[in-house]
């Protein structure tokens, strides 16, 4: 019971964690990007909804965080968010401790440029009609003021063949791959992708998730959303996301969001057993919080 508690409190304290100081003495923060009390609502003639409902969440350089959560979760609100394409309408978004809200229109398109790439879910949305492969790698490393072989970076993700195309002949799995290499040219320090891998064979998928974990290798904090079972295997770290909100590493304990019914009966997200080992977790109950955490190997 007390190992229990113990990894209930790290998972509460995980998600609910403070501003981040470097070493003792310090003010030097260690996170790539924070976000805390995040809000994001959207008005249209049928009401409001509520994509985000007050996220906290830090995400270190040199690792790769991937959110899963169902269809409408807010995954690509949360991205959106972290990416600086849209600036929350509550909270608080910190790249390498420099708060961004609300931040002038320059300092977000400057942050934008040199420090955050983003992979939006559509491809064609990062890619410019007019431009070639080649081109397209040429102009994003002159943005970035980086010096690179546009032939070498399309290799890394199987387009050398695809060089001179451009994206209206492309397909949409090789827009994505050239939408994921443009993120990593010229090293930048944070990669937003939003579902990344969702219209790639198993070979394409592969190429690009070898693609994010040499951003992560060379010092990048690598955030991606998504639904595929391919990705959250070769990410250092799992959150899930539901109802706009976010609970800590599925897979180290944090678990799924679990509340009880008025009558004192634990109710259960359905997809919330399927992200632990066999679909089997334990619950756990510590300083008033429900949650849930892996079994217990064999001891
Ligand atoms: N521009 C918008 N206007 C109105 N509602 C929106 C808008 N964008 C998103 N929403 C709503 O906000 C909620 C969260 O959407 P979001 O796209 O962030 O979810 P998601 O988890 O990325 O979904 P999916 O996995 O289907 O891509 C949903 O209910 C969605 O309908």
């Amino acid at each position: 019971a007390t190992a229990a508690t113990a990894a209930a409190a790290a998972a509460a304290t995980a998600t609910v964690s403070g501003p981040t100081a470097g070493p003792a003495g310090s003010p030097r923060p260690v996170d790539a990007v924070r976000c805390e009390a995040v809000t994001r609502f959207y008005r249209s003639a049928a009401g409001e909804t509520h994509a985000l409902r007050g996220v906290d969440a830090r995400f270190a350089p040199g690792s790769v965080s991937c959110v899963v959560g169902p269809s409408g979760s807010g995954k690509s609100s949360l991205l959106a968010v972290l990416a600086l394409r849209e600036v929350p309408d509550g909270g608080q978004v910190w790249l390498d401790g420099r708060a961004t809200v609300p931040g002038t229109g320059a300092d977000r398109r400057r942050w934008r440029r040199r420090t955050v790439a983003w992979v939006p879910q559509r491809a064609t949305h990062a890619l410019l009609p007019h431009l070639t492969a080649a081109e397209h790698v040429a102009a994003v490393a002159r943005l970035r003021g980086a010096r690179v072989d546009a032939d070498d970076v399309l290799e890394e993700v199987g387009l050398g063949p695809r060089r001179h195309a451009r994206p209206g002949r492309m397909s949409g799995g090789e827009q994505q791959r050239l939408a994921v290499v443009l993120a990593g040219v010229g090293d930048p320090p944070v990669v937003v992708a939003d579902e990344p891998t969702a219209e790639l064979d198993d070979e394409a998928a592969a190429l690009v998730l070898a693609r994010l974990r040499r951003s992560a290798a060379a010092g990048a904090c690598v955030v991606v959303s998504t639904h595929d079972a391919r990705v959250t295997a070769a990410v250092d770290r799992v959150l899930l996301l539901r109802h706009g909100v976010l609970s800590t590493d599925a897979r180290q304990g944090g678990g799924a969001e679990t509340v009880l019914d008025s009558t004192g009966r634990l109710q259960l997200p359905p997809d919330a057993l399927a992200l632990f080992p066999d679909g089997r977790a334990v619950v756990v109950v510590a300083d008033g919080e429900v949650r849930l955490r892996p079994p217990a190997g064999p001891s």
